[in-house]
């Protein structure tokens, strides 16, 4: 169990998310846990369902923690992390998660001696199944680095990245959850079509998509070997990726995700 105490400024998805992995996966005391978002039903909900300490101000949580959270929307996380810079102790670890909020600017608002982490992680850490990057600046040590790995593999899975990589990250990750919804909703509306009713199209539609992206990743095969496994000769599934091909489906993935990434990129240069 790990003998810090780590603080939140914002409890929203994210915040909510990596919380509740955090105690799920037992990872530190949920009284070693502060929050403080400015709704202050907000502190009280989480402390009555988790056990974690709410804070009274974001000062509070800045003095507390050895590990902060900056957990706010990215148009207000240089202003948040510039009115708590001089509460933080010397060897406080600041983890920013906001897209497109850069090493650069984070170290311009905290001061240019803080250790910062800039990390990307996703909402299926909800369900203990997250995917984040890391990318922490030069100040913070290696064992500090493999700390926030440990903290982010605890619900899910975690890696280490170059901060270039990072829009990559957003889209193929960050933001992915939205466009595998998307499927999962217009399989099921299919298969409501098709007669079955609603609630078993989600149950079957999201079993499918859990139970590939489980052979993707417990196999090591190729997506387009473990596809053509699937489709018979002359069977039905071909018929379907005919028509996905037909309808542009890769390249809509793709160019979808270009937009996403170029989003990223643009408010990295904004901030
Ligand atoms: N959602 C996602 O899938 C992902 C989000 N992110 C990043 O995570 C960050 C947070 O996103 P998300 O959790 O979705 O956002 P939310 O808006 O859900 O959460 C932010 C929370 O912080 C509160 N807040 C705003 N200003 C302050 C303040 N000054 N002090 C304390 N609390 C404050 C907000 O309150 P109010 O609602 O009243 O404004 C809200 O409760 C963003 O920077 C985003 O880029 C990263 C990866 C994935
Ligand atoms: O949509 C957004 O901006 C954030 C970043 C990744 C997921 N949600």
């Amino acid at each position: 169990m790990l003998e810090k105490k780590i603080g939140f400024i914002g409890c929203g998805n994210m915040s909510k998310a990596i919380i509740g992995g955090l105690v799920a996966g037992g990872v530190l005391k949920p009284e070693n846990i502060w929050v403080f978002d400015h709704k202050p039903a907000t502190n009280q909900a989480m402390q009555q369902q988790y056990g974690i300490t709410p804070a009274q101000s974001a000062e509070e949580v800045a003095k507390q923690a050895d590990i902060l959270f900056a957990a706010v929307k990215p148009n207000v996380i240089l202003k948040v992390l510039k009115e708590v810079a001089s509460s933080l102790n010397k060897e406080t670890l600041v983890v920013s998660i906001a897209a497109g909020v850069t090493l650069d600017s984070l170290a311009m608002a905290l001061g240019h001696d803080r250790k910062i982490v800039r990390v990307m992680p996703n909402t299926p850490a909800l369900v203990n199944e997250g995917m984040t990057s890391v990318t922490p600046n030069a100040l913070v040590t290696q064992q500090e680095s493999e700390e926030v790995v440990a903290i982010f593999n605890s619900f899910g899975k975690a890696a280490v990245v170059d901060e270039y990589l990072i829009h990559a990250v957003v889209g193929v990750s960050g933001s992915a959850p939205a466009y595998v919804f998307m499927f999962i909703e217009a399989m099921a509306d299919a298969a409501v079509l098709g007669g079955m009713p609603r609630a078993q199209a989600y149950q079957f539609a999201a079993q499918a998509v859990k139970g590939s992206a489980q052979m993707v990743l417990e196999t090591g095969k190729h997506p387009g070997e473990l596809k053509d496994m699937v489709c018979s000769p002359g069977g039905t599934t071909i018929e379907a990726v005919k028509v996905l091909e037909e309808k542009g489906f890769r390249a809509a993935v793709i160019e979808a995700m270009r937009q996403c990434m170029a989003k990223s990129e643009a408010l990295s240069k904004k901030s």
